[in-house]
This record gives structure tokens, sequence and C-alpha cells, in this order.
């Protein structure tokens, strides 16, 4: 792929530029370690360092141009240079100039909201293969083009990967993606300059506060990809979350809802939550669904109503639907063979999640079924949940042990200390606090009598487990299945 710069500085805002005037670009990188000949390099301000310093290692490395906010003091005759105001900006128009916007030529829907998001992706995906499409994949676990998986690194990619991606789906024949968009996508204008066929809103509770700083940042940051939605596209909101509403203020696209209270477009009602899966009464058809807990019941709305915006027909949406399991890792049961203990692995990683879960397994489970909580909070994220997600684990389960979840950089038993603060006095008899993930499954496991319930919260799909950066085998149920084994349960 060739382009030539002046082609590419169309669509920016020029403040200054240095260099030869016409050059081809045949790639472009956000990190100099990439950078080479033929490549723009996008120096970006980011919150561990700034690419800016990493100007004259691309340089040296022969890039054909850079695209920054600042000029070096010492110019490179034969590089070019482009000044913008917001080079994260410039660099998501960019890319997409580069990349042909192939999001103009894709139904593309974007998935936003603290929970659900893949849940919701990856069911839309999984939908619209069944009836027939061929369709992309951008979320947390994996992208997909139809059945083909790529390993995802972030929720919401960076620009240039995202545009790249959509632009192989494109080629191969794809005609819906579901992605993703998370608020640091946002705030980071990973999804900038991308045209969407309409916008998905989950909810929004207590998540990422150490990024945003406060709750009002990460709602705006949501709300923000709702405000870049066209006229053309439909804005499809939560009317039951306290800021569905929001969403929808000043919104150039469709404005539509979904409800379990009776007060959307698309209007569902809660017949049974069961351990076999949920009863609702969708838009007056009864159907059967595999998946559990309200908060499902939500997500499955949220799928449905998008569809039908999508012009699918109603009944067959919901006949398909009815058959789908959710995401993986998502409320996935695995049970003992011998004492058959159903363990329960979730990627409930947030205040919210983790009552929602707990509270779907106090509404299907049976009195004698005794539910231990194994749950931890990963390292250089917010600490905030912390305290909330150690009481929520105390008081909606009978025993709770709190453990770790992703360290990274930070000490785990300074997480755990963090954690144990939260548990109120009268609980801290049915509270441990083992820091080794491995050996907080084992007792948990060991905790259970035949019939009960363990849940491992936090890690779902998640196959490892990053202690000062380096990432080390570890699946949750795996880890779950070889306890039941060595236990002989
Ligand atoms: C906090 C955050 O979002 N950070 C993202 C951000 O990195 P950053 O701002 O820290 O970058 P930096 O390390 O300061 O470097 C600044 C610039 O210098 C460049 N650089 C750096 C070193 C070098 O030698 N040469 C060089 O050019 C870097 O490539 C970068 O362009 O930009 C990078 C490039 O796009 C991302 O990879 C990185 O994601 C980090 C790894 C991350 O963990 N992000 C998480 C928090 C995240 O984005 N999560 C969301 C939501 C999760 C969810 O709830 O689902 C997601 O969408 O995944
Ligand atoms: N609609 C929902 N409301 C509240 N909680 C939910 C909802 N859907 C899923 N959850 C809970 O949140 C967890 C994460 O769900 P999911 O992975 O779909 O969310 P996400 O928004 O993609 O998360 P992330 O921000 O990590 O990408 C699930 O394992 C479940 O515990
Ligand atoms: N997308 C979320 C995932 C958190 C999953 C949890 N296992 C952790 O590592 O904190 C994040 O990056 O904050
Ligand atoms: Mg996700």
């Amino acid at each position: 792929m060739h382009t030539s710069l002046s082609a590419l500085t169309t669509v920016v805002t020029v403040l200054a530029q240095h260099g030869p005037a016409e050059v081809v670009i045949s790639g472009l990188t956000l990190d100099s370690r990439q950078a080479g000949p033929g490549t723009l390099f996008f120096a970006l301000r980011g919150t561990a360092t700034n690419g800016h310093q990493f100007i004259p290692k691309a340089v040296a490395q022969g890039v054909a141009a850079i695209v920054c906010e600042e000029l070096p003091a010492e110019l490179d005759p034969n590089t070019t240079y482009v000044q913008v105001p917001d080079s994260a900006e410039a660099m998501a128009l960019m890319a997409a100039e580069f990349y042909g916007h192939p999001s103009r030529k894709l139904q593309l829907v974007g998935i936003t909201g603290t929970n659900g998001k893949t849940t919701c992706a990856t069911m839309l995906h999984k939908l619209f293969r069944e009836l027939g499409y061929h369709c992309g994949l951008l979320s947390t676990v994996q992208n997909q083009i139809d059945e083909e998986v790529i390993p995802s690194t972030h929720t919401t990619p960076d620009a240039i990967r995202l545009n790249e991606l959509l632009a192989r789906m494109l080629k191969v024949g794809c005609t819906h993606v579901f992605m993703e968009v998370s608020s640091h996508s946002v705030v980071q204008h990973r999804v900038t300059g991308l045209h969407f066929a309409g916008g998905i809103f989950t909810n929004l509770t207590h998540d990422h506060l150490d990024y945003h700083g406060t709750f009002d940042n990460y709602l705006k940051a949501k709300k923000g990809f709702f405000d870049m939605l066209p006229k053309s596209a439909f804005a499809l909101t939560n009317a039951d979350d306290k800021r569905g509403a929001v969403m929808l203020q000043n919104v150039r696209g469709r404005r539509e809802t979904y409800s379990l209270r009776g007060n959307g477009t698309f209007r569902g009602k809660l017949i049974e939550n069961a351990v076999h899966g949920l009863h609702l009464e969708v838009d007056g058809r009864e159907v059967q669904f595999r998946l559990i807990g309200v908060f499902n019941a939500y997500n499955l709305l949220a799928i449905y109503g998008a569809a039908v915006l999508l012009g699918e027909e109603p009944t067959e949406v919901l006949t398909v639907l009815s058959g789908l399991t959710s995401a993986p890792g998502r409320f996935e049961p695995i049970v003992s063979p011998k004492s058959r203990i159903t363990g329960i692995v979730d990627y409930a990683h947030t205040p919210d999640a983790l009552e929602n879960v707990l509270q779907t397994i106090a509404d299907i489970r049976q009195p004698s079924q005794q539910v231990i909580t194994v749950v931890g909070c990963g390292g250089n994220r917010d600490g905030a949940k912390r305290p909330v997600m150690a009481r929520l684990a105390a008081e909606l389960s009978d025993r709770a042990v709190l453990t770790s979840d992703n360290p990274r950089f930070e000490d785990p038993n300074e997480i755990l200390a963090q954690m144990q603060v939260g548990v109120p006095a009268e609980a801290l008899g049915k509270v441990l606090t083992i820091t080794d993930r491995r050996e907080a499954i084992k007792t948990a496991v060991a905790l259970a009598g035949p019939g009960d319930i363990v849940l491992v919260a936090g890690k779902g799909h998640e196959t490892y487990q990053d202690v000062q950066g380096v990432k080390s085998d570890f699946d949750d149920k795996h880890v779950l299945a070889t306890m039941f084994d060595l236990l002989g349960k």
C-alpha cells in the first residue's frame, strides 16, 4: 500500500511543514521501534512517556516523514516534518485516509459501557454469522474475521491497527463489523474518523477512575462516542440505566432505547431467571435463552435491538439468538465430576459486575448450596474498586478468598491490603486472603462440599497472570479442573 504524504495531510490541520514536499508513504506507525524507510511516524504524547523524544531515533532509522505537535530543534533535511495541533487525532484521520476509509463501506457497530461490551459484540458477531453474513469482530477476547481468529492486545486497537483490520475485513467481503469502544479509545482518538452505522450503550458504573480522574470525565468519554455518530446511525441506549438518557442528549443519530421496565423502543419482560437460562418476553414474543442473569437480559435486548435496527427480521433474530452461548469466560460453568461442585469462571472485574454475578448466583442457587468466591483486583488499575469488590465478595458469599489478579507492577500484598479494608468487621471470619491465585482456587475447592458453587471472578477468558510485566500461563478454568482432579472432587 502506497500513498503520497500530501494526500494524507489534506485531511488534517497542518500548522507547519518542513522538508521534502513529495514523499511516498508505505506504512504508518506510532512506535519508533517499528519505524523504517517509507514509514510515517506519529509522535504521540503518552501517559508513560512522550513519543516526541523518539523522533531522532525514527529519523536515524530512515523514516519518510514525522507527524508531531512540537518540531525538534534540529531538523534532518531528508525527512519531512508535519506539525499538527494533536498527533493522536491526526493519526486517526490519516490512518482512515491511508486505508481508504473502510468503515464507510461496512456496517460498523460500536458498543460502549462499563460492562457487557464483549458479550454484546461477540454475540452480535455469532448472530450475524448464523444469519449468513461475513463479518468482523474487534473485542477484548479476540478479533475475528468470520471464523479466523486474530489475537487482540486491547479492547479497542489503536487507530492504525483498527483501520488496517477494517480494511482486511472489507477486502475479504465482510459486510458487518461489531466492535467494542472503550473509554480509553475515545479519549485517545483511537476511533476518531470512523463511520459508524450504529452505537450501543450498555451501562455506566465504577471503573477506570485512575485514568479518567472523575466519574464525570468517564461519562464524558463514553458520551464522546455517541456524539460522533452520524445522522444515518442508530444510537441505542439502555433506558433503565441512570446514564442512558444522558448518552442520547444532542446526538445526531436516531435515538432508540431498550428496557426491561417497559419504556423502550425494544421491550423485554423477565419471566424466569433460572440455572438453565433466561425466559423472557421480547416485544411480545416469549423466548428461552441460554444465558443466565438479569444483566444478560439487558445484553440480549441490546443485541436484539441492534440487529433489528440493522434491518433483520425480529422473529428470525430471536430464533437464532435463543440458541447462542455467551462470550468465553463470561459466566462459564464447569462442574466437578464426583462432588458435582459448580465452578463458575466469570470476567467480573468491576464492583457492578461482581455484584450482578453474585446476585445471579443467589437467584438461581438452591438453599443447600454454599457459595465460595475467589476474587482479586488488577494492579496499575483503579485502586478505588478494591475495597468495594472485597466487601461485595464477603457480603454476598458464604466464604470468600481474596487473591491476586494481574498485579502488573504493584506489590500483590499491598493490593490485597487495600481490598481487606473493605471487608466489614462482622464478615472477617468468612474471608481468607491467599496471595497465590492457584492456592486460592485450591483452597476454595477444598472448602466446597458436594453441590456447592465456586465463583472464580476477574480473569474470565484470560490465559495469563501478569507479574512485573511477565505474563505466565494461568487459566482459571484449567486451574479449577486441575483442583477438582487433585482433590478428588
Ligand atoms: C493507559 C493507556 O491506555 N495506554 C495506551 C497508550 O500508551 P501510553 O500513552 O502509555 O504510551 P507511552 O508508553 O507513554 O508511549 C508514548 C508513545 O511513545 C511511543 N514509543 C514508546 C517507546 C519507544 O521506544 N518508542 C516509541 O515510539 C509509544 O508507541 C507511544 O506512541 O497508547 C498505547 C498505544 O496505543 C497503548 O498500547 C497503551 O495501552 C496500554 C498498554 C494499556 O494497558 N491500556 C489499557 C489501560 C487500555 O487501553 N484499556 C482499554 C480499556 C479496557 C477495558 O475496560 O476493556 C482498551 O481499550 O484496551
Ligand atoms: N450488561 C451487564 N451489566 C452488568 N454486568 C455485566 C453485563 N454484562 C456482563 N456483565 C459482567 O461483566 C463482566 C464483563 O463482561 P464483558 O466482558 O461483556 O464486559 P466488557 O464491557 O467487555 O468489559 P471490558 O471493559 O473488560 O472490556 C461479565 O463477566 C459479567 O460479570
Ligand atoms: N479491560 C480491563 C480488564 C481487567 C481485567 C482484570 N483481570 C485485570 O487485569 O485487572 C482493564 O484493562 O482494566
Ligand atoms: Mg470487553
